[in-house]
């Protein structure tokens, strides 16, 4: 490596108010963008591009690529001591010379009293935080925020907003917020609500959005969008972003619809249009990889307190009472277990990630046994997605139905093993068992006051790096700090409770419930888990 090679230190690099902000602007192509720390550019399509080379920058080499090269590559930057920058694709990865204007906010006084108010183009953040002194320097993300110049100018922004997948707390104040960034912050003009979710861009006319028409939208649940699943139609909805002469696109929603977003991106890069897409991820379960949380769950959370309250009421009234109540979560216990961990009242949390079995020593039956005598009464949570290996043995019923956008449709598993506990007992004693579905209430709320914080937050990280020209990105918080994720990080796979970490070891503890641990069960998760992100500490 080069002598004169120079890179900041780990610490350093963290504290963006230390960086320097007097060097050189790189603005001109995708290499001089990269700054010079950088020492290789490599895409995983397998076309290496760039490698141990030192760049001056601004530099006057223009890296040139066929886009069909680009089309399922990931921009990987490595750099000493194990640095990775997993990046985002950038306009002027595919578009020759783009127009750069100087950021509008410069001008903006609530902002001017900000010191270094601009991101440094090279601030990253890493995505493990705890590390040894040994370790490798390991896998960075973009740090989101404004930027000195950007790619649009605003008079020239068509900007549109789509929610889609399922409810969330949030939702409106993502769109409010998205609105108010690019009308306050940038003086966008143009801003087009896509009604009913993807199928939207192509089977509705669009609604105009300014910051007067979304100014409440937040005190209300749901999406005043709509939303839906299904209808997908890349083609289509990409001819109707060229027909409306779109050139900036949020996408509000969870693991379905990144996936959707990174192909319309895909499409929009093949067919070279100056068109940027962002994911604003959501996710009731959070069940989105890479991210600390996503917005409403906290406000899921603290809904599905009023269930369980009611089942503890209902629990403690009547002798041998249990309250059951089924929260959401298919593939993700997040929402029951800190729910649970909340509440305190909850006796037993059962979530996909960790079988359990009824019959005999060590089984749920046996548990609930135990509990009602000790203490006269118990709370169960389940979550929707736990126990489905069980349902499907004792059930014929197709398992294989599907929504509209393909995910599995689950049977009830409240219903199911109500039914199980009332039968197991009812020779053995008088139960009263409450059954509480809370499902939709705990997502067709407003979102509470930390939730509000965090979409306006993640709102305005899109809208800036939108203007900055990035392209192909969700935003997220990763380690408390606001970063632009590739589509494929979030889209590749799920986030699970880990039920080999702390955070379920602390739930276990808290509910002395038995771990359904079979002895010829191995203790590794049967999960592919995941690496475990803020929620599973
Ligand atoms: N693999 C995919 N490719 C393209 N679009 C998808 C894909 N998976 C889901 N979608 C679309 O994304 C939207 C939302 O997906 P869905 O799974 O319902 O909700 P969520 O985004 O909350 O996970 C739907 O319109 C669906 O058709
Ligand atoms: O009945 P619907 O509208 O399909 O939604 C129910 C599902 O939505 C979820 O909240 C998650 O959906 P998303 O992926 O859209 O966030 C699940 O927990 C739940 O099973
Ligand atoms: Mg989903």
């Amino acid at each position: 490596m080069d002598s004169s090679y120079r890179f900041k230190s780990s610490s350093k690099q963290s504290t963006s108010s230390e960086t320097d902000h007097h060097h050189h602007h790189r603005f001109g192509s995708l290499i001089p963008r990269l700054g010079r720390k950088y020492r290789s550019l490599s895409f995983d399509s397998g076309l290496l591009l760039i490698v141990n080379q030192r760049f001056e920058s601004p530099s006057p080499t223009r890296l040139v690529m066929a886009t069909s090269a680009l089309n399922s590559d990931r921009k990987i930057v490595t750099g000493p001591a194990g640095y990775v920058l997993e990046d985002v694709p950038h306009f002027s990865d595919y578009i020759p010379n783009p127009p750069t204007y100087p950021n509008p906010l410069q001008d903006n006084a609530a902002y001017s009293v900000v010191k270094q108010y601009f991101v440094d183009e090279d601030d990253t953040v890493p995505q493990k935080i705890v590390v040894h002194p040994d370790s490798p320097r390991g896998t960075h993300f973009r740090r989101a925020g404004p930027r000195q110049r950007v790619y649009f100018d605003s008079d020239d922004v068509v900007a549109c907003i789509v929610t889609c997948g399922g409810l969330c707390p949030g939702l409106n104040t993502v769109i409010r917020e998205i609105v108010c960034g690019l009308s306050y912050m940038y003086g966008v003009k143009k801003i087009l609500g896509i009604e009913g979710g993807y199928r939207g861009f192509y089977a509705r006319n669009t609604i105009d959005l300014d910051s007067k028409t979304v100014n409440d939208i937040h005190k209300r649940g749901g999406t005043i969008l709509g939303t839906s699943r299904g209808g997908h139609d890349t083609t289509k909805i990409v001819d109707s972003i060229q027909d409306r002469g779109i050139n900036q696109v949020y996408i509000i929603g969870g693991d379905g619809s990144q996936k959707g977003a990174a192909v319309i991106f895909e499409e929009i890069r093949r067919r070279g249009l100056k068109v940027a897409v962002a994911g604003i991820p959501k996710t009731i379960d959070n069940d989105i990889p890479i991210i600390d949380r996503s917005f409403g769950f906290d406000t899921a959370v603290e809904e599905a307190q009023r269930a369980i309250n009611a089942a503890h009421v209902e629990a403690t009234s009547f002798e041998n009472g249990i309250g059951l109540v089924k929260l959401m979560g298919r593939y993700s216990g997040f929402i029951a277990m800190y729910a649970t961990l909340a509440s305190r009242d909850v006796d037993c949390c059962l979530i996909p990630e960790s079988p359990f079995f009824l019959e005999g020593k060590g089984g749920l039956f046996e548990f609930i046994g135990k509990r009602l005598k000790e203490n006269g009464h118990m709370v169960i949570v389940i979550a929707e997605g736990a126990g489905q290996d069980l349902l499907s043995e004792s059930n014929e019923q197709s398992t294989t139905l599907k929504d509209a956008s393909g995910n599995k449709l689950l049977q009830d598993v409240g219903l199911w093993i109500s039914q199980r506990i009332k039968d197991h007992f009812a020779k053995k004693m008088t139960l009263n068992l409450k059954y509480i579905d809370p499902t939709y209430m705990i997502r067709a709320v407003p979102s509470n006051a930390s939730d509000n914080v965090c979409c306006t937050l993640l709102a305005q990280s899109a809208v800036h790096g939108v203007m900055a020209g990035y392209n192909g990105f969700t935003v997220g918080l990763v380690n408390g700090r606001h970063t632009y994720i590739p589509f494929y990080r979030i889209t590749e796979k799920q986030n699970k409770v880990v039920i080999t970490d702390r955070m379920w070891a602390r739930l276990l503890s808290s509910t002395n419930q038995p771990s359904f641990m079979k002895h010829d069960d191995n203790h590794e998760p049967n999960h592919s888990g995941g690496e475990a992100g803020a929620m599973n500490w």
